[in-house]
């Protein structure tokens, strides 16, 4: 994306010692994180300064600079094992993660979410057979990975409570995402994305990749085997094993106030609509200003993913516009079918039924927190051009 700019949010966040108020823009491209190819508005002040910040920025999991926008890719590799993998993204700018999850409704909902498994009653064999864990037990084995060694999150979720215990509490956002795998049946995962280095692949692993295990002491690495499937970053950190199996402790999800990005997978065919219906339930789980949903898959295999606020909610904008064209799209359509069984501009015009169309959508307007003089004037100003359309029709 040559020429963006660092939004002033990020700004705001950087420390006025190494950012000061006002910013000059330059061309910069990132000596230390050489996979983020954008040009970067740094601050007027000595020419090693812009320097410093990505320097800071680049050290993994102690950044004080989170850059705005995260490139996300799966590997072609993964799509030729797996055509059907789905995953699903969605940022949210400044999470405000508590724990104990407290305002409790992460909580509630786990726990709801626990209930309707233990009402199920899934043993082992009922789990492997619910079609998302049938789906990654599949994908596993097609990366040459073992299924029952290291199952797929949801499945490992699923496990561990099905008899009728519960999840341990982690913290607001962990707990969040945990129910809607216990829900879905598919792996949800909570990624801190200050922890990350640059862009994400998920891919196999090289064999140089490093994996700090979650929770365990400072300086703990594993090495991902070669092959293996991993969400991998720019500096080779693996963030996860086993695909999404274990997640790493570097972008590991604590409280405080985080720009999270959250991951919905699938590996089984026809699960594209489950992704996006758990990620438009974590949308409005988070609130504003969590951002679009986006999908990657076997067509579109990379995209940047910005944690700016105001990316996000734009991002939001664009695709309402897009349901909001549609339909007008449909409407159009309804009006030319109307004047077909129009004779004469009287009946064309139909002032009677111009105003209780009106009437009609005003009082609509305010249900749906729609300011009721917008409604009516976006409407007189619809019906009036779609009046003169239907008159075209008639001459
Ligand atoms: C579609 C009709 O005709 C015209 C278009 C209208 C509309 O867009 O809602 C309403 C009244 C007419 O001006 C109709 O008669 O229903």
């Amino acid at each position: 994306m040559p020429g963006r700019r660092v939004p002033s949010s990020t700004a705001r966040r950087i420390p006025s010692r190494i950012w000061p108020a006002s910013g000059r823009r330059v061309a910069l491209r990132s000596s230390v994180n050489a996979s983020c190819q954008d040009n970067w508005t740094v601050p007027p002040g000595p020419k090693w300064c812009g320097r410093v910040i990505l320097a800071l920025g680049g050290m993994g999991g102690m950044s004080i600079f989170t850059p705005p926008v995260r490139t996300v890719t799966v590997a072609d590799a993964v799509f030729t094992a797996v055509p059907q993998y789905v995953l699903g993204l969605l940022a949210r700018p400044a999470v405000p993660v508590s724990s104990p999850s407290s305002p409790a409704y992460a909580d509630a909902r786990l726990r709801a979410a626990e209930d309707r498994v233990h009402a199920r009653g899934s043993d082992r064999a009922g789990i492997a057979a619910l079609p998302p864990v049938a789906g990654w037990r599949a994908a596993h084995r097609a990366v040459g990975g073992d299924p029952v060694r290291h199952p797929c999150a949801a499945e490992a979720l699923l496990r561990r409570h099905a008899g009728g215990g519960r999840l341990p509490r982690i913290n607001s956002a962990v707990d969040l995402a945990n129910a809607l795998s216990l829900e879905s049946g598919l792996p949800v995962a909570s990624m801190a994305v200050a922890g990350l280095d640059g862009e994400l692949t998920v891919r196999p692993a090289t064999g140089t990749e490093v994996f700090h295990p979650l929770g365990s002491p400072a300086g703990t690495v594993e090495a991902p085997a070669p092959g293996e499937v991993v969400y991998a970053d720019a500096a080779g950190t693996a963030h996860s094993r086993h695909w999404n199996w274990r997640q790493g402790d570097t972008v590991r999800t604590v409280p405080g106030t985080h720009d999270l990005l959250f991951t919905v997978e699938c590996a089984h065919a026809g699960g594209r609509a489950e992704v996006s219906a758990a990620l438009a339930e974590l949308r409005t789980e988070l609130g504003p200003p969590a951002g679009e949903p986006l999908l990657l898959d076997a067509e579109r295999r990379s995209a940047p993913v910005s944690f700016d606020p105001l990316d996000c909610l734009r991002g939001r904008i664009d695709a309402l516009d897009d349901r909001i064209l549609a339909l007008l799209g449909e409407r159009v359509a309804v009006v030319r079918e109307v004047a077909r069984y129009k004779s004469d501009e009287s009946a064309v015009r139909a002032p009677a039924r111009v105003e209780q169309v009106v009437r009609r959508v005003t009082a609509l307007a305010d249900r749906h927190g729609v300011p009721a003089g917008l409604a009516e004037r976006l409407y007189r100003l619809l019906i009036e051009e779609l009046t003169e359309l239907e008159l075209s029709h008639l001459r």
